[in-house]
């Protein structure tokens, strides 16, 4: 991993890296918060999944989670929204898909599937190569997203049963299967067959669940005044999925909040609270 920058903040330090990425194919670059704990042993770490236009600096620069962070010891890692330099025609002529808009998920229909790869990049090979590279404890792992990065968190945690101790989501695009930013995405990357789909729907996967995956709960918080909310977001397909099946979920409606960083920011103390609770038990 080639350091491209390092800056101290709140006694740790806030870090971006570039390297190359062998799932991907690419160089992919990401930005990762060490905490001061991490001076003298392995911390846990969660992983944000930022949303759709976002790279790996949205998240350190707009959402302000370092100062609590730190207290808590947690290494925050922010990978970017998708592969880029893939070179594929009209790769960034859409702000939903292509650049930008990876969808976390391995594309399998052409011209896509050689390079969009971030399932793979996510849960394989990113895992290892910070636990070889930083104080990370890799047995402590959690997710959490934003939009189109809370499906990430979600599907992700639900399709790698282990992998993420602790799972949640501000904002989640939560049944992409049934919303156009989701039918867009699964259309271009999964191709029209729509029994493929199901397989990267938060809601779906939920539904299908035996038991409660994660029966020490799982939080999302939704701002009610979300431009997004009812055509692209459908938190309610979640909630009726985690109640089919006993999934205890915590699902906080907040009153005058839209779907920016101003929401994200002032709620994910909360999660910062709710995943180290998680991952520092032994
Ligand atoms: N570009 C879109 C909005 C995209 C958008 O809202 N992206 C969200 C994630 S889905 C975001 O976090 N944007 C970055 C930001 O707010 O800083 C539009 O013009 O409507």
């Amino acid at each position: 991993m080639e350091l491209l920058g390092q800056h101290r903040c709140f006694g740790g330090t806030q870090r971006f890296y570039r390297h190359d990425a062998s799932s991907i194919g690419l160089p992919m670059r990401l930005a990762v918060f060490v905490p001061p704990q991490a001076e003298h042993e392995a911390r846990p770490a969660l992983f944000y999944l930022a949303g759709l236009t976002c790279t790996e600096e949205t998240f350190p620069i707009k959402a302000g989670a370092q100062r609590l962070a730190a207290e808590l010891g947690l290494i925050l890692v922010a990978p970017d929204t998708s592969p880029r330099g893939a070179g594929i025609a009209g790769e960034s002529d859409h702000w939903d898909f292509g650049v930008g808009a990876g969808f976390y998920l391995d594309a399998t229909t052409e011209p896509w599937q050689r390079h969009y790869r971030m399932e793979s990049y996510l849960t394989r090979e990113l895992p290892e190569l910070l636990a070889q590279t930083l104080p990370l404890d890799r047995q402590r792992l959690g997710i959490c997203g934003h939009s189109m990065g809370g499906h990430g968190a979600l599907t992700l945690a639900l399709r790698h049963r282990g992998l993420f101790r602790s799972v949640s989501a501000l904002a989640p695009v939560a049944a992409p299967s049934d919303c156009p930013w989701g039918v867009k995405a699964f259309t271009g990357y999964l191709g029209p067959d729509r029994s493929t789909w199901a397989a990267h729907d938060a809601s779906a996967l939920m539904a299908a669940s035996s038991e409660a995956p994660f029966p020490d709960g799982i939080l999302i918080d939704q701002g009610l005044a979300d431009q997004f909310l009812t055509e692209q977001l459908l938190p309610e397909r979640f909630e009726a999925a985690c109640a089919k099946v006993g999934q205890p979920l915590t699902l906080r409606r907040h009153e005058g909040y839209d779907h920016g960083y101003y929401f994200v920011s002032s709620f994910i103390g909360d999660h910062l609270r709710f995943h180290a609770e998680r991952l520092n038990r032994p």
